[in-house]
């Protein structure tokens, strides 16, 4: 197991979850009882045992992590049947957790085995496409939806190694904007150039164009300049991780002023190598004290054998996160939602009755007093709400 701290549930409120894979967040007691189903034999038949085979245990490297996936991704790539199970078990995890409202990532072709070159994952050839992939995760999410009363969208993963990929992911994209798809994502190895892709780059295009929201991994591991070409080239709303922005100040301090919003992973950040393993010196602490626009999520629990209430207790414990900064948060991850407006604005209200902010209800005639916590200084770009209308754009919350 990977080196934790006891689990404490230090913020037992409803939150917002904005960046986890559902590819690894999947049970281990799945991945067994699916693989015994399939007759597929796996090097552990317990959950103890491989859970240790899943876990990255100590601080590693991205890419020692993203090998992680290949002890069990053949398990559940390519069954109807286990696709469908494990998006309806995410969201009964997540509303154990106290979300209440989450967007899940992952790459339809990776589930797939058919319509995807190559073959992901050693499996024969077979009649599962991405396309029929997303459809089994939708249905799985909306069943968890109404059985475990949290809302769930998801966003579909472009890989950097496979820009020819990223036209179908983003086709799959506008097909299922009405099936609770909210955005396209790249994930995978940073330090691959995604300029050198035009892949990518065409379908970051495609989805401006289209409405379709977009997000990007970018400065995980690589340098500040991955994030640069997020925002520029690839017009991305969200930052994943993004902690090397502090390594360009005069891009910091722009991405600031537009209220970018880091999905932030604090847990994660220490196992694959992408932070200093010390949480006292994480960048979060920095993006807090400069009331930058960031959540906090989990990645990929399965994998860094975690929750989110550990990622809280890890924000608290070592990075002095207060009850006001977790409100703060959640309130500013549900304004970065991808969610259309009015569902936006119903999700932060909420969150406001929730965290007993009565009087910061959007809509209400005294809003401003909701943001006027803590010093209530402004920052510059900081836009205050009139009276009369709500401007989730301009939403920024100050404490
Ligand atoms: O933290 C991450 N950084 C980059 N890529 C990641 C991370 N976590 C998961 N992935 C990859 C591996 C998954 O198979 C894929 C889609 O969810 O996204």
């Amino acid at each position: 197991m990977a080196e934790h701290f006891t689990e404490q549930i230090v913020f037992n409120k409803p939150k917002i979850e904005l960046h986890v894979h559902l590819d690894g967040a999947i049970r281990v007691e799945t991945i067994l009882d699916v693989a015994r189903r399939r007759g597929i034999t796996l090097p552990a038949g317990t959950v103890k045992e491989m859970t240790h085979i899943c876990v990255v245990h100590q601080p590693a490297t991205l890419t020692e992590f993203l090998g992680k996936f290949a002890e069990y991704m053949h398990v559940i790539a390519g069954d109807r049947e286990a696709i469908k199970r494990i998006a309806y078990e995410f969201v009964e995890d997540k509303a154990k957790e106290g979300v209440i409202y989450v967007e899940v990532r992952y790459s339809p072709h990776f589930l797939a085995n058919t319509d995807v070159e190559p073959i992901p994952w050693n499996q024969k050839e077979g009649d599962l496409s991405p396309d029929e992939v997303v459809c089994l995760v939708n249905q799985g999410l909306a069943e968890g939806e109404k059985a475990f009363n949290i809302i769930a969208r998801s966003i579909l993963c472009c890989m950097r190694h496979m820009p020819s990929w990223s036209k179908d992911v983003v086709e799959l994209c506008k097909k299922y904007k009405k099936d609770g798809v909210v955005a396209i994502d790249l994930a995978g190895d940073e330090s691959l150039n995604c300029e050198a892709y035009p892949g990518h780059r065409m379908a970051y295009e495609e989805a401006e164009r289209c409405g379709v929201h977009r997000t990007v991994h970018a400065g995980e591991v690589g340098p500040a300049s991955v994030v640069k070409e997020a925002v520029e080239v690839l017009k991305a709303e969200r930052i994943g991780h993004g902690y090397n922005i502090l390594e360009d100040q005069v891009l910091y301090k722009q991405l600031l002023e537009q209220n970018m919003h880091f999905e932030v992973c604090p847990i994660s950040s220490k196992l694959t190598g992408a932070c200093d393993p010390d949480f006292t010196k994480h960048p979060v602490i920095t993006f807090r004290k400069d009331k930058a626009n960031y959540s906090l999520n989990t990645d990929d629990p399965l994998i860094f054998n975690s929750t989110l209430h550990l990622d809280y207790s890890t924000a608290q414990n070592y990075m002095g996160f207060t009850e006001e900064e977790f409100k703060r948060l959640n309130i500013n991850s549900a304004n970065s939602s991808f969610l259309p407006e009015k569902e936006k604005k119903d999700l932060i209200n909420k969150l406001y009755e929730a965290y007993g902010m009565v009087d910061g209800f959007v809509g209400s005639s005294s809003v401003l007093d909701g943001f006027l916590l803590g010093d209530g200084e402004l920052r510059n770009g900081d836009r205050m709400l009139g009276h009369s209308g709500y401007n989730p754009l301009s939403h920024f919350i100050v404490f």
